[in-house]
C-alpha cells in the first residue's frame, strides 16, 4: 500500500540520489587530485605497500613541500606523478591527465609537456656534454613547436630569471652544485609544464647553497604560477612554504599551513603556522605518535561527539579533569 508519506519519503530519496549523482567528484577542481592512491612492491614473493590509500589534493599556483621519515612513501608518490612508474589502485590525475589510463604514447607527452622534474643528483638532472643554453633548448627542439629564435630567447629568460646568465655557455662540470640544480629549473620549465616536481633538489647542498636554489623555486612560482611539489627533509624549506604535506606510512598524516597575520594595533607583520590532522575520504584520522604516546594511547580510543568537537580519550575511565573541557562552549 502507498501512503502519501511513503511517496514523500521516495520524493526525497530521489531527489537525494540525483544531489549526490550532480555534486562534483573528489578534486574535481585542483590540479593534481590523489584518491585512495595505492601503490604495492613485490620483492621476492615480499609486498610492500609503500602507498596505502594516499589523498591529495593540490591547487594550481601552489608552492608545497612534502616532508615525511624514510621510506614513508615520497618518492613512490612523485614517481608517480612525474609518469614514471603506475599505481597499483587507487586513481591520480593532474592537469586533467588520468595517470592510470595513460597509453605510452600519451605518457611519454606527459612527461614531455605537463610535467617537469628536477631531481636530487644534480648529475640526473643535465645532460654532461652540452652547455647550459643547449640543455634548456633541448626540451622545446625535441617537442618541435616553438621555432629557434624564441627557443633562444626563452632560453635566455629562464637564464636570467633564475640568476645564472653567467652559466650560459658552460658545462654541468663548470658549474657549482647551486648553479647545476637552478639550470636544471630552467631546463625542467623550458617546455611551460603545468607542474614541477622536485626530490630532495637541496639534499646535495649545503645550507647557503640551498636557500638560493630554493628562492629560484620561488621565483618559478611566483613569476611563472608554476605549481611546484618539493620533497624534502630540509627544515629551513619546509618552514618557507604556505602549505607543508607530511607522509606517514604511505598516506597524508597531517598538514601545516602558514599565513601572515596583521596585528590591528601595532601593524606588525607575523608568520603564523597552524597544524592539521588529516581526515581521509574513509573517515580515517591519523593521530600524531607523540600525543598517542604522551597520553598512552594504543590501539583502543574512546570517541565521544561533542557540540562543536570529538573527544578522544585513552581505553579505560574517562578521567574527572576531561569532563569540563568536553562540554564546549556553555
Ligand atoms: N622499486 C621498489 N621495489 C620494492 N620496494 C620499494 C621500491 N621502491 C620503494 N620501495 C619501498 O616502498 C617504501 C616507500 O619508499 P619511498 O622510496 O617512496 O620512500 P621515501 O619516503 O621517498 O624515502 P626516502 O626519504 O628515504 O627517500 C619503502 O619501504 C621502500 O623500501
Amino acid at each position: 500500500m502507498t501512503t502519501p508519506s511513503t511517496d514523500s519519503t521516495l520524493a526525497e530519496l530521489e531527489q537525494r540520489a540525483t544531489a549526490r549523482r550532480d555534486r562534483p567528484s573528489y578534486g574535481h577542481d585542483a590540479l593534481i587530485a590523489c584518491d585512495r592512491l595505492v601503490r604495492i612492491f613485490t620483492t621476492d614473493g615480499v609486498e610492500v605497500q609503500a602507498l596505502q590509500g594516499l589523498d591529495l589534493l593540490v591547487e594550481e599556483g601552489e608552492l608545497l613541500a612534502l616532508v615525511g621519515a624514510s621510506g614513508s612513501g615520497k618518492s613512490t608518490l612523485m614517481n608517480i606523478l612525474a609518469g614514471l612508474d603506475e599505481p597499483t589502485a587507487g586513481a591520480a590525475k593532474v592537469a586533467g591527465c588520468d595517470l592510470l589510463s595513460m597509453g605510452q604514447k600519451e605518457r611519454l607527452r606527459y612527461r614531455r609537456d605537463v610535467v617537469g622534474f628536477v631531481w636530487q643528483q644534480t648529475a640526473r638532472n643535465l645532460l654532461p656534454y652540452l652547455t647550459a643554453i643547449q640543455n634548456i633548448t633541448l626540451p622545446m627542439q625535441l617537442r618541435g613547436r616553438v621555432r629557434g629564435r624564441e627557443r633562444a630567447a626563452r632560453a635566455e629568460a629562464l637564464l636570467r630569471m633564475l640568476e645564472v646568465e653567467d652559466c650560459r655557455d658552460r658545462r654541468p662540470q663548470q658549474m657549482s652544485g647551486g648553479q647545476q640544480q637552478r639550470v636544471a629549473i630552467a631546463v625542467s620549465l623550458a617546455n611551460s609544464p603545468s607542474v614541477l616536481l622536485a626530490d630532495e633538489p637541496t639534499g646535495e647542498l649545503d645550507s647557503a647553497t640551498g636557500e638560493q636554489v630554493f628562492a629560484a623555486f620561488r621565483r618559478a612560482n611566483e613569476e611563472l604560477g608554476t605549481t611546484i611539489v618539493i620533497v624534502t627533509h630540509d627544515q629551513a624549506v619546509a618552514n618557507e612554504v604556505r602549505r607543508t604535506v607530511a607522509i606517514r606510512d604511505g598516506r597524508t598524516s597531517f598538514e601545516v599551513l602558514r599565513r601572515t597575520e596583521v596585528d590591528a594595533a601595532t601593524g606588525q607583520e607575523s608568520q603564523v603556522a597552524r597544524e592539521y590532522a588529516m581526515l581521509d575520504r574513509a573517515g580515517r584520522l591519523q593521530l600524531p605518535a607523540d600525543y598517542t604516546e604522551a597520553l598512552g594511547m594504543e590501539h583502543r580510543v574512546m570517541l565521544e561527539l561533542e557540540q562543536d568537537h570529538i573527544g578522544v580519550w585513552p581505553d579505560g575511565p574517562k578521567p574527572e579533569s576531561a569532563e569540563p573541557e568536553s562540554a564546549g562552549p556553555e
